[in-house]
This record gives C-alpha cells, structure tokens and sequence, in this order.
C-alpha cells in the first residue's frame, strides 16, 4: 500500500506541514475551479486531476479554467531564449491570486525551480514513465542512425546528452507543443525527435514511440514525468482538499530533483538533468551538468533517505560543481 503525506511548501522545506492530523477535518469542498493550460497535453492533466478530485468529492463540481500562457504563444524561439520555464505558469498563478482558481495543475518540469512566498506546491501525484523517448518514422533507435542525420530536440538537456554520446548527429532546435512537434516530424523536417514517454502516453500517442532512452544516455530532467499542483499558500484548506493526491516517493524524488535544478541553475536555463528513484526505501539520485556543444559532462550520483530528499539533492549539487560543473555555469 502507498503511503500518503500531507502536503509541503516548496520553497520552505523545513515547515511543518499545513495540515495538522490533529486539528479538525476541513469541511469537503462545493467547488474547485483548475487553471489550466490549453494545449492538449495540459488540458489531459487537467482532466485528470478533475476525475480524481470528483471520485474524492462526489458532491463537489470541479470545472476547468482554460488560459493561454506567454510559453504557448512565442513558438519562434527557444524556451532558454524567452524567459524559461516562468513563462508556463504566470498566467495560472495571477488567476489563483485573483481567486478565480482554486489550484493550477502543472507538469513538474515545466515549473521554476524558484516560487513566489504566496504559492505552494500542495501535492505530487504519482509519476508516470520519466524517461525520454525516441520517435522516428524512418528509423528504429539512435544507434540506427547514420551520421548527418537530423535529430529535434526542444530542450539544452537532451542536445547536449545527444552531442556527447552521438557525436555524429546533426541536432537541431524543435519547439511547439506535442502535436506541433510530431507534424514537423512527419513532413520530414527532422529524421527523428526526442519528447519525453509520459506526455505521448497521456495523449494515447504510445505507439508513436519506438523506444525509451535509457536514463544512462538521456538523463531526465527535474520533475519529468509528475504531475503537480499548485495553490495560494494562504488557503490551508485546499491544500487539505489536495492532499489524498500526494504520492510520497514521487514527491521526495521530484524535491530531490528539484534541489539538484534549484542549487544548479536557479531560474537559467543550463544543460543540466537531475533524476531520483526509489530504491530499497531510500532515494538513488543522479545528476549531470553538461556544456551545451556536449564536449564536458560532469556526472555525480548518491543515495539517502526519502525524508533528507531536498539535501540530498543540495549536496549532490555541490558535488557536481566541486567536480567541474561550476567552471561549466561560469562560461554559459
Ligand atoms: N516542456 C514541455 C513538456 N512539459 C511536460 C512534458 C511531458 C510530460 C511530462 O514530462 O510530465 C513536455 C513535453 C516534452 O518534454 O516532450
């Protein structure tokens, strides 16, 4: 049986949790308002959330408020280039704060690593495959690949993981949501790309994928694979409404991951991937920073407790720039 926690702050570790087991139980919810994304991958999460939350709160109606983010509308340009991550979640975060949502669903990964004080990460359901896959109509793995041929990749995790262990690709920049992506694969703009498994299972777009990258040759990056949920920090009582969603391992792995990102990178955009499992009880965390051409990867890797998760990720952090990572962030 999985355990179950109550719900954390992310950018206040060390508080005690919001609920308390002995206070009274907060009365089921009437309503709960999602601020979602609207593409199709975030409009899936968000349905999913909303059938988990209505098998909970048989009585309570849950609607989905649909919003289009800075992230979704500049498609010309690389994520690194425009602002990062930041620019997924803003627009769901001014409608919490105007009270016009109540939660706002997110991809783990596409969440900065750096929240505002007014926001809490309340849960982090249980995570689905994180590796990346390989998708291809013309070509059954990397390994399959002669040189020159052309591979899209939409993140500086996967092109420098791609330059280091197949140096003779040709990899270029890919953006746009999931069905963007695979359309400018099948009109031949790309040989093969690269997305992460867990966004084309939850689109039923799992044949699509020839084959899962290993996490020795695509390390994933921090939170791949999660779902999270975020609310205003000031309203206990939904994070109450939340907490039967938290998945205990997938969340002391996704903290881990996210201190290794947090430590590393702060709110930049750095080639880095930080990947945590459960292993015998306890955490098994990786991590890698690399420079973006690929020619210097500096990995680290060590196993703690599920519940030292976020300094197990600060000191793997430190152990990779001891190892070379920080002359790597200096020059980027
Ligand atoms: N950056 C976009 C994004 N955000 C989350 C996913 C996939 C689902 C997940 O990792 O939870 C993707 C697509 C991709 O990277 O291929």
């Amino acid at each position: 049986m999985r355990r179950r926690q109550p719900p954390f702050s992310s950018h206040c570790p060390s508080e005690s949790p919001t609920v308390n087991p002995t206070q009274p139980a907060v009365a089921a919810p009437e309503r709960i308002v999602i601020a979602t994304r609207e593409s199709r991958l975030a409009l899936w999460q968000a349905e999913h959330v909303k059938a988990r939350l209505e098998a909970l709160y048989p009585a309570c109606e849950v609607v989905l408020l649909g919003m289009t983010t800075r992230g979704d509308q500049i498609l010309d340009r690389p994520l690194a280039k425009i602002g990062g991550k930041g620019l997924f979640v803003k627009e769901l975060e001014t409608a919490l704060l105007d009270r016009r949502a109540d939660i706002a669903v997110h991809s783990m990964k596409d969440v900065p690593m750096e929240m505002g004080e007014e926001f809490a990460l309340v849960t982090i359901s249980e995570r689905e495959v994180p590796l990346d896959a390989f998708v291809s109509n013309k070509y059954d793995s990397l390994d399959d690949m002669p040189p020159g041929a052309v591979v899209g990749t939409s993140s500086l995790r996967r092109e420098s993981q791609l330059h280091a262990n197949y140096p003779t690709l040709a990899v270029t920049s890919l953006r746009g949501n999931l069905d963007t992506r695979l359309r400018k694969l099948d009109e031949g703009q790309y040989d093969a790309i690269i997305l992460a498994a867990a966004g084309l299972t939850r689109l039923g777009l799992s044949e699509r994928i020839r084959g899962t990258l290993a996490s020795e040759v695509s390390l994933p990056a921090a939170g791949q694979g999660a779902l999270g949920i975020e609310a205003l920090s000031d309203r206990p009582e939904v994070a109450a409404w939340m907490a039967p969603l938290n998945d205990i391992d997938t969340s002391a792995c996704v903290r881990a991951e996210r201190a290794v990102a947090r430590a590393l990178a702060g709110s930049c955009e750095v080639p880095l991937g930080a990947y945590a499992v459960v292993e015998n009880d306890g955490l098994w965390l990786r991590g890698f920073v690399a420079r973006p051409d690929g020619s210097e990867i500096v990995r680290a890797e060590r196993r703690g407790a599920l519940v030292e998760a976020e300094s197990l990720g600060k000191a793997l952090a430190d152990e990779l720039r001891a190892g070379g990572a920080a002359e790597i962030l200096a020059s980027l």
